[in-house]
């Protein structure tokens, strides 16, 4: 089988879905999750987004230029959800000043590690990071107050299109990669949705 994002994805169903269903996201839905969850998840996912801004960046350093456009949008992006992290840590008087966990720390590892792959490894990764969040909110989607901006924020259709055209550079880098640059965007795409539902789960025990 031809490898690509949307192969990765169907050939393992039970990790992607344990990626993006949770019972962090279903309590949120349910309006029943716990403050002290909720707020390490907004903490820990700020401390990782920092480093995925980094990643993002180390991307436009080695991508084609005609990947470059979609590439520095989701750096815009970026900048504006660190922000916006920012003033909701603001709000609810949370220190994002803080040491990161176990699980988080070893996702960031993660991202850094992507830096010495060749571009095709590292188009997937972003990829399989994003649609992970894409997915993951669209299933619990809408979200009641006060979770519905969270929702929005990443279950929206333009953050969609957005991951639709990562897949699609992703596609087009790893169609002509080798054997080996394949087996490790596969690696990769595992790591990274071990560490999804690790996320999850590390909010959830607050
Ligand atoms: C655990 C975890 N996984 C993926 C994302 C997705 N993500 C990472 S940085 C960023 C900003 C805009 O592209 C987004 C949406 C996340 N936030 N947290």
């Amino acid at each position: 089988m031809t490898l690509t994002c949307a192969s990765l994805i169907e050939k393992y169903t039970d990790i992607w879905r344990d990626a993006t269903v949770h019972p962090f996201l279903q309590q949120c839905q349910a309006g029943t999750i716990q403050l002290s969850q909720f707020n390490t998840w907004l903490v820990q996912d700020y401390l990782f987004a920092v480093e995925c801004a980094r990643m993002l960046a180390r991307l436009v350093g080695v991508a084609p230029s005609d990947h470059l456009d979609i590439l520095l949008s989701g750096l815009v992006s970026i900048k504006d959800e660190l922000q916006w992290f920012q003033r909701n840590a603001a709000t609810r008087n949370l220190d994002l000043n803080t040491q990161p966990q176990p699980t988080c720390r070893e996702y960031c590892h993660l991202m850094a590690s992507a830096g010495q792959q060749p571009y095709a490894v590292q188009a997937v990764a972003i990829w399989a990071i994003e649609a992970a969040y894409n997915q993951a909110w669209r299933k619990h989607s809408p979200m009641p107050e006060p979770y519905t901006e969270f929702g929005d924020r990443w279950g929206n259709s333009n953050f969609s299109a957005y991951v639709d055209e990562l897949a699609r550079q992703a596609d087009a880098a790893i169609a002509v990669a080798d054997k080996t640059q394949h087996q490790a965007a596969e690696a990769f795409f595992l790591d990274i949705a071990r560490l999804e539902r690790d996320f999850w789960q590390m909010a959830y025990q607050g």
